[in-house]
């Protein structure tokens, strides 16, 4: 789109890109910018299928719940709720694959049960010199070898996990039996997790008697696979997907390989630049960014591999600079200060923004590590019990805190509450419901009151909890056991950040959200030199500043650490793109 000079034109040849991609035949690839209206393409492309009923379908994948959700609203909202049920299938890659690859070949029985992780359940890997919950380990696959190997990822453990492993006696391997057979203990009960769900999709796929089991249905109900965000795909998703398309399953794959950022969970953008090379006979591109002011495209240019020009701006013509915030980096998030004004960094974040006009719930904090940020009180993906039960205890505690985080603080209460009450029962929460006809909606009141009647989270609160627990009237069929389910350890507990009115976020946790304002800490020293002089297509470091930057609309801003401002202000302007220093 490079020759549209004018706005009509930008416009004119963004909605040609998104016309063509509406209607690709496929197999497709369709390589696409940041703000290129990929939703929009995939639920349109969905949209115009015919309204009589269908003998095959369309599935849509999505890597996350929330964009699954937004695809299924906007073909409710275009009334076509039609298209979010069977024949078509709208849902995460997980579910895709467990629904149509795995589930048909577990036993009924135990009922096969998707989590979307181990902490689900109350897992503990035993027997060795320490006690850890099986969802501390992540695990990965190697489809390269039959039958794919998988293996504890070691480079991805968090922190606290790292600290507990490196004061066992116990070596990586004897560790990674235990975890694989705790693991297995608990698939023959019935539960599986995406990791699991991977590796028997592709076991099912590379079997001929399996996969002469799943193959037929699965080709028969559905005319097309669409797969959003494509860029995220693992190895093992790779090997599946090319797996379906040589048994001839019609795939379209969208997605920005410049935003791939999930490297660590094995992501590799090498492996889908080949597969998709072989999926059409050329890439469909959108080049067009619907979100983004020209300014921030020039922005997100300086940090994407191959000093491509800056995408184009197809409908904001606004010039607000990059504001470059010169700032005082605390340890904790709260204290980071700006160092002109002294005040907390969204505090003066806010300020700026307001200047332009932009109200603070359309602006977005973000930074790499949850640590950083200032401390909103977050779930940590993988504290220790006390410590998610000290979350979910706030969240409780929080006005206007959202539902899917209401869920999840009762799901904390309900497996402490469990633990304590039913010790010797191994299923998760909803088997022990079933056994003793506990209703869900029982159970959830009762641990939301008792985690809302818990004193607020302080250095003793491990045995406050413990007498709470111990007094608050037992569901139907409880038989604690001494201090059996008691939960140990002080919580971590993050700072209260006085109501700023921002949402701040991990920007791996943005992924696809957008906002007018955007403020991006770096705290880490050496972050700009890293600009300068790194390589996006092997700094995947790069390459999430670039997803974070490109969830604004109007206004972009970058707090740096007080001695690197200068080296950031003249990389900037080298690369023409306005900026003030604020
Ligand atoms: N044809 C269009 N007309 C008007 N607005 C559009 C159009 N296409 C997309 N948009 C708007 O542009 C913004 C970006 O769209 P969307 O979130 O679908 O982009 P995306 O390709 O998923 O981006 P990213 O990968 O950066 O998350 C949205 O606010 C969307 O409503």
């Amino acid at each position: 789109m490079s020759g549209h000079a004018s706005p009509e034109g930008a416009r004119a040849g963004a909605e040609a890109q998104q016309r063509a991609a509406v209607a690709v035949p496929a197999p497709a690839w369709v390589p696409a910018c940041p703000g290129a209206g990929k939703t929009q393409v995939i639920t349109e492309r969905h949209l115009s299928a015919p309204v009589q009923p269908l003998r095959q379908g369309r599935a849509l994948i999505s890597f996350t719940r929330v964009a699954r959700d937004q695809m299924a609203r906007r073909c409710r909202l275009a009334g076509r709720a039609d298209l979010v049920q069977a024949p078509h299938f709208i849902g995460t890659l997980d579910s895709f694959l467990w629904e149509f690859l795995v589930r048909p070949l577990r036993p009924a029985q135990p009922a096969p049960r998707l989590l979307e992780s181990w902490a689900g359940v109350k897992a503990p890997v035993q027997g060795l010199d320490r006690e850890l919950g099986l969802h501390r380990f992540p695990l990965t696959v190697d489809p390269s070898v039959k039958p794919a190997r998988e293996r504890v990822a070691w480079d991805d453990l968090d922190r606290d996990t790292r600290i507990a492993l490196d004061g066992s006696e116990c070596s990586r391997s004897t560790w990674q039996r235990k975890i694989l057979e705790t693991r297995n203990s608990w698939c023959k009960q019935g539960y599986y997790t995406g990791h699991e769900t991977r590796l028997l999709a592709l076991w099912a796929l590379r079997d001929p008697l399996a996969s002469g089991q799943v193959l037929p249905p699965l080709l028969s109900r559905f005319a097309e696979v669409v797969v959003d965000e494509a860029q995220d795909c693992s190895a093992a998703d790779l090997a599946i997907l090319k797996r379906l398309h040589e048994a001839g399953l019609p795939l379209v794959l969208v997605g920005d390989p410049d935003q791939s950022i999930y490297a660590w969970r094995g992501a590799d953008p090498q492996a889908l630049h080949a597969f998709t090379a072989r999926l059409g006979p050329a890439p469909l591109r959108l080049t067009g960014n619907w979100r983004s002011s020209p300014v921030i495209c020039r922005l997100a240019a300086t940090l994407r591999a191959g000093n491509r020009a800056p995408d184009v701006s197809v409908q904001q013509h606004e010039a607000i600079p990059v504001l470059l915030l010169p700032t005082r980096f605390a340890a904790t998030g709260s204290r980071h200060q700006h160092a002109l004004t002294g005040t907390g960094i969204v505090e003066a974040f806010r300020g700026l923004a307001q200047d332009y006009g932009i109200p603070p719930d359309d602006c977005l904090v973000t930074a790499y590590r949850y640590a950083t940020l200032p401390g909103i009180t977050r779930e940590r993906p993988n504290a220790n019990a006390i410590t998610s039960l000290a979350w979910a205890h706030t969240v409780t505690h929080t006005p206007g805190a959202p539902p899917s985080d209401l869920t999840r603080a009762c799901a904390v209460a309900v497996r402490a509450l469990f633990g304590y009450w039913f010790p010797d029962e191994t299923g998760g929460p909803d088997r022990i419901c079933a056994t003793h006809r506990l209703p869900l909606s029982q159970v959830n009141r009762t641990a939301f009151a008792f985690l809302h009647s818990l004193p607020t989270p302080n250095k003793d609160w491990g045995s406050q909890v413990w007498q709470a627990m111990k007094v608050w009237p037992p569901l139907p069929g409880a038989a604690p056991n001494g201090t059996r389910g008691r939960l140990a350890g002080r919580p971590t507990i993050a700072r209260p950040t006085p109501a700023s009115g921002i949402r701040t976020n991990t920007i791996h946790q943005l992924k696809g959200d957008e906002a007018d304002g955007v403020l991006l800490l770096l705290p880490e020293p050496g972050s700009v030199r890293r600009w300068a002089t790194g390589d996006p297509t092997t700094d995947e470091t790069l390459r999430v500043w670039y997803v974070a930057v490109t969830r604004a609309r109007r206004l972009a801003a970058l707090a740096v650490p007080e001695d690197e401002a200068d080296s950031l202000q003249s990389l900037l302007i080298g690369r023409h793109v306005p900026i003030r220093v604020v």
